[in-house]
């Protein structure tokens, strides 16, 4: 796409306020665990991933993966690879997955996956953005910030070919003829 523009879609306040309300529920889900480890994607969730942990009012640590699959495009290549593991061991702990966007489902299928065979005590799911026109994979998040049919979104923390991550609010990208 030569040229385009981004139009706000939800906004700073509406997050924050999404961002509380989750952070209450998974308080409380949580609150007997001793240890709850919150595993963020790189890149996308960093965003989302320091807001939330900062509403959660349990002990919890964090770890990081890095998987590719879009690349600088807008359609996944659907080949989800690792490129960085975790640097914690998880077996008997509880964990959860903190994600921007779940699209197609095939990154956060393969991670699920992976994870699953490493026999966490728990493993559950949390995205940002539940995008459910184009999905491929069968898969239900258990906390979920927005719900939206289609349309490709970027900022706070998503990017469209590593741009616009920074942006407070989400927008959606329209092509300019
Ligand atoms: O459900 P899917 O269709 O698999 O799409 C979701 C994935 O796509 C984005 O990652 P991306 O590959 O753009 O990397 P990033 O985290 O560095 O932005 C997003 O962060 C999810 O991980
Ligand atoms: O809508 C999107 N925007 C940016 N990255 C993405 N990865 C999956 N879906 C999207």
């Amino acid at each position: 796409m030569n040229n385009y523009e981004i139009e706000v879609f939800i906004s700073k306040d509406e997050i924050a306020e999404k961002v509380k309300k989750l952070g209450k529920i998974i308080t409380d889900e949580y609150k007997n665990t001793k240890e709850l480890v919150v595993i963020g994607l790189l890149r996308g969730s960093v965003i989302f991933l320091s807001d939330l942990v900062r509403e959660l009012d349990l002990p919890v640590s964090i770890d990081f993966m890095t998987v590719s699959s879009y690349g600088n495009e807008m359609e996944s290549t659907r080949e989800v690879k690792i490129i960085k593991d975790l640097d914690e061991n998880i077996m008997g702990k509880d964990v959860l997955i903190v994600e921007d966007i779940l699209d197609s489902g095939l990154t956060l299928k393969k991670v699920m996956g992976i994870l699953e065979s490493r026999s966490p005590n728990s493993l559950k799911l949390s995205v940002l953005l539940n995008k459910t026109g184009r999905r491929e994979a069968d898969i239900s998040p258990d906390y979920i910030g927005f719900e939206f049919e289609d349309g490709f979104v970027v900022g706070y923390g998503i990017d469209y070919a590593q741009k616009h991550r920074n942006l407070p609010y989400i927008g959606i990208v329209k092509e300019v003829k």
